[in-house]
């Protein structure tokens, strides 16, 4: 599913590498958890297995695909058709309703939108389905996110992560602000869902307590040659 080799990267206008990582594979299937200080590279890692950021040297492959070689707007494509992002801060859209933006990555990959309408009858269906799972009431989902709380975004985010069941689930940071029933709501969805589609997900965390429920636990500061420590 995954598989990065000979990695080095180097944010711009930097000649420090803060990636520098000789191979590290996930299977099709995995939960993985990713661990690691502040500051070992665990976000930028993420994004140059979504192809956010493109490496100085190496290769990034991903569903058989490198991802790094890849043309920009096809990187968009292939990002959309089948990775779903929960990111460390969200990226809603502030003034659209819960639901619309759950939605949104069916409006950027036809394959993510006949997957949802595989599931339920419109995607504004399947939003809520996703949604009621997360412990979302019906009372809050045709509100515009602005309004929601910290731990609600997220599970906005979530299920808009999982909408159109995606190969490949990327997760930053997610259950930070949720409390403990929902967290656990929140992780059961994630398995599940990921079970139901083999999935694989890569789920980075600082909390220890949920790293015994995945299948590898990956320590980055192991792995990342780069990273000399705090
Ligand atoms: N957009 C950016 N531009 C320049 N440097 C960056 C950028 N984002 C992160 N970095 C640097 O890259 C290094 C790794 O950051 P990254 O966010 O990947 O770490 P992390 O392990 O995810 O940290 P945390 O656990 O605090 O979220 C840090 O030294 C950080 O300052």
């Amino acid at each position: 599913m995954i598989e990065l080799n000979h990695i080095k990267y180097c944010w711009p206008g930097s000649s420090s590498p803060v990636i520098d990582i000789e191979h590290f594979a996930v299977e099709q299937g995995e939960k993985v958890f990713l661990k690691g200080p502040s500051g070992t590279g665990k976000s930028t890692l993420l994004g140059l297995i979504a192809g956010v950021n493109l490496p100085n040297s190496g290769e990034v492959n991903v569903l058989g695909h490198t991802i790094s070689k890849i043309k920009g707007r096809q990187r968009d494509h292939f990002r959309a058709d089948h990775m779903g992002y929960i990111f460390q801060m969200f990226n809603l859209l502030p003034y659209l309703s819960v639901t619309k933006n759950v939605c949104l990555p069916c409006h950027f990959s036809k394959l993510r939108r006949a997957k949802a309408l595989a599931e339920s009858t419109t995607l504004k269906a399947e939003a809520c389905r996703l949604l009621h799972e997360l412990q979302l009431g019906d009372e809050l989902i045709h509100r515009p996110v602005a309004e929601l709380s910290i731990g609600q975004q997220q599970r906005v985010a979530a299920a808009r992560a999982l909408i159109g069941k995606p190969e490949l689930i990327i997760a930053d940071e997610p259950s930070s602000a949720l409390d403990t029933d929902a967290r656990e709501a929140f992780i059961k969805l994630l398995f599940k869902e990921c079970k139901r589609e083999n999935s694989t997900l890569l789920f980075v965390s600082h909390d220890n307590t949920l790293s015994p429920l995945f299948d590898h636990q990956v320590e980055l500061s192991n792995i990342n040659h780069a990273y000399k420590g705090a």
